[in-house]
């Protein structure tokens, strides 16, 4: 009974552990092999307050934790500037940093570490055995089941998906991908922290080696089988791993030093396998229990019923009429011809590529814009450089009367102006319900002290998000495929459903990148009415596109673009008057 009490009690502690680095990784997309050192920061820092200063142990749990959370908030500072590939490497490195810097402290015992920790009491009570602790790990492991459900079933976390998978479509729509990096970091370090107390006072003992690399592939182990994005994988995972010890000792009955090195070798082989085999894990993503016991679960981030939200698809001159209302964007039509947007002088070099030079453009309200030019002109880079993708070398760039050429491309897309992309950059394990929910601004959902502590406006705010973005689905044509995943549909379908995610953003200027490129010409007439309606509506809408047809037929206006520079402009047809054009694009002089 005493072995059952103590597995229960490991597989609550690495479930901690393996939930919390799963938010980070599984929801989050956040390699991290450091995830172990959080603990060991927690662990020590708990175990030298409570042997050398006499602290209890539910105040070491608590400063532990904090501590472990700074340290991950410090890692994720450099994380910002990192592709994901290179977060393996830096998270070795803060690991290995870790584990040489406590071993390396006198007052933390060197490479034996602190022994003969008290043992821990919670309301007076003292937990001496492992029966005692079991009912705590198990409250604890609930809690912070609770905490990560809460935190990756919100806005919040559905931004964490969305990192995950195209982190420059999230900054796209207005994301402060910095803060949720930061925050994603220190809140699962914090957690980790926690685990790693519980593991040292459970073991009454703190190493360096308990630890180490191998603890925090074990750990990955856990989330890499029991399925990458599900919590209660993480549970499955720590069970299987935990289990596995007993289970080499003594049904295969190999001697301790022999199943610590078979086991060593299964995490290993089990994670290769798992990847190339079952990348998801045993439990898939969208896999819940209600699921898992029949029920569909159609479920928003923030809990709305997609079901309830159906007759939204259903067709009638009061829908229509909200879709049309809710892609123009709240209020009445700006004016035509209004200034929108005015570049000026923008000048980009990559090396000695020429992408802009003196580039000025202006955009206009209830217009449509045309940008075109051969392959290499520089069309996406000035996108890039009106959204502040990339930073111009010289120039200005102003909304109405604003200047923004500073400003983020975050603050950007919640300003006013954003963009679709030529590889359209959906979400693709997201619905398409919640890629145009996504987009929407100012969410307070999305803040973090709002999701554990204004459920209610959450709700309310989710319901209004959710029927909003179910009127852009309408108006783009895709309401009926709100519960699908976005990857599942046809490339025509996620053009359109790019630019329903373009107006959640309620953007007045959008810039669209090649929007009826590799599309059928069903679809491309589709897109063309979809982009008059905008135009009628007010929008300013600029559109880079190869085709001539689409460009003469939307454009009241167009710039030609060769080697960084505009060098015409007016409307399709003077265009066409020049030699150069017919030159460029029909080889002709
Ligand atoms: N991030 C970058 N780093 C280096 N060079 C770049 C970068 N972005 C664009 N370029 C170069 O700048 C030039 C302009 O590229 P850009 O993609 O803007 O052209 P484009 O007119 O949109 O082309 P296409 O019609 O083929 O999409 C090209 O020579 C391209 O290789």
């Amino acid at each position: 009974m005493a072995n059952t009490y103590n597995y229960i009690n490991l597989i609550a502690i690495y479930a901690i552990y393996a939930m919390s680095l799963n938010v980070l990784l599984g929801y989050a997309g956040q390699l991290s092999v450091a995830h172990a050192a959080f603990g060991a920061v927690g662990g020590y820092m708990a175990a030298y307050l409570g042997t050398s200063h006499g602290w209890h142990f539910g105040p070491g749990l608590l400063v532990g934790a904090l501590a472990a959370g700074v340290l991950g908030v410090l890692a994720s500072l450099p994380a910002l500037y990192l592709d994901v590939r290179f977060l393996i490497l830096l998270t070795l490195a803060l690991s290995t940093a870790v584990l040489a810097v406590v071993g390396a402290i006198p007052a933390l015992g060197g490479a034996t570490g602190l022994t003969s920790l008290p043992f821990p009491t919670i309301f007076g009570q003292s937990l001496l055995e492992p029966s005692h602790f079991v009912i705590f790990s198990v409250i604890v492991a609930l809690i912070v089941l609770a905490i990560c459900s809460r935190l990756v079933n919100s806005p919040f976390g559905r931004v964490l998906r969305a990192l995950r998978e195209d982190e420059v479509a999230a900054r796209g729509v207005g994301k402060n991908i910095v803060r949720y990096k930061v925050t994603v970091f220190g809140v699962t370090a914090a957690m980790a922290g926690v685990a790693g107390v519980m593991l040292s006072y459970y073991n009454a003992s703190i190493q360096p080696g308990g630890f180490d690399l191998s603890q925090s592939m074990q750990i990955i182990a856990m989330i890499v089988i029991g399925g990458t994005a599900n919590l209660y994988g993480s549970i499955l995972g720590a069970t299987i791993i935990v289990l596995l010890d007993p289970f080499l000792q003594n049904v295969v009955n190999l001697d301790p030093d022999t199943a610590g090195l078979v086991r060593t070798f299964i995490y290993g082989s089990l994670i290769v396998i798992f990847m190339m085999v079952l990348p998801q894990g045993l439990i898939r993503e969208r896999w819940t229990i209600g699921r898992l016991l029949g029920r569909r679960s159609a479920k928003t981030a923030g809990g709305i019923d997609v079901a309830k939200l159906a007759d939204v698809t259903e067709d009638s001159n009061a829908q229509e009429a909200a879709a049309e209302a809710a892609a123009a964007g709240a209020g009445q039509p700006a004016a035509t011809g209004q200034l929108a947007l005015e570049a000026k002088g923008l000048r980009k070099y990559f090396g000695g590529i020429r992408a802009a030079d003196e580039l000025s453009l202006q955009l206009r309200t209830g217009q449509v814009t045309g940008l075109i030019g051969p392959n290499g002109a520089g069309k996406t880079t000035v996108f890039n450089l009106l959204t502040r993708v990339i930073p111009p070398d010289a120039g200005t760039v102003s909304l109405g009367d604003t200047e923004i050429t500073e400003w983020t491309p975050n603050r950007i897309a919640v300003s006013g102006m954003s963009r679709s992309y030529q590889d359209v950059r959906i979400w693709s394990r997201m619905t398409v319900l919640e890629n145009v929910m996504l987009a929407i601004p100012h969410q307070p959902g999305e803040r973090l002290f709002n999701v554990f502590f204004r459920p209610l406006a959450i709700r309310k705010f989710e319901r209004q998000a959710a029927t909003r973005a179910m009127e852009h689905l309408q108006f783009v044509g895709l309401a009926e495929h709100a519960d699908e995943e976005a990857g599942s549909l046809p490339f025509g379908d996620q053009k359109l459903l790019a630019l329903a995610r373009l107006l959640a953003t309620e953007a007045d200027v959008l810039l669209l990148d090649e929007p009826a490129s590799g599309i059928d010409i069903d679809g491309v007439e589709r897109m063309l009415g979809l982009i008059e309606r905008l135009r009628a509506r007010g929008k300013c809408v600029c559109i880079v596109e190869h085709n001539l047809h689409v460009v003469e037929r939307l454009a009241d206006r167009v710039y030609f673009m060769e080697a960084g520079r505009i060098t015409a402009e007016g409307t399709m047809s003077e265009l066409m008057q020049q030699e150069r054009l017919s030159e460029v694009y029909f080889g002709s002089s």
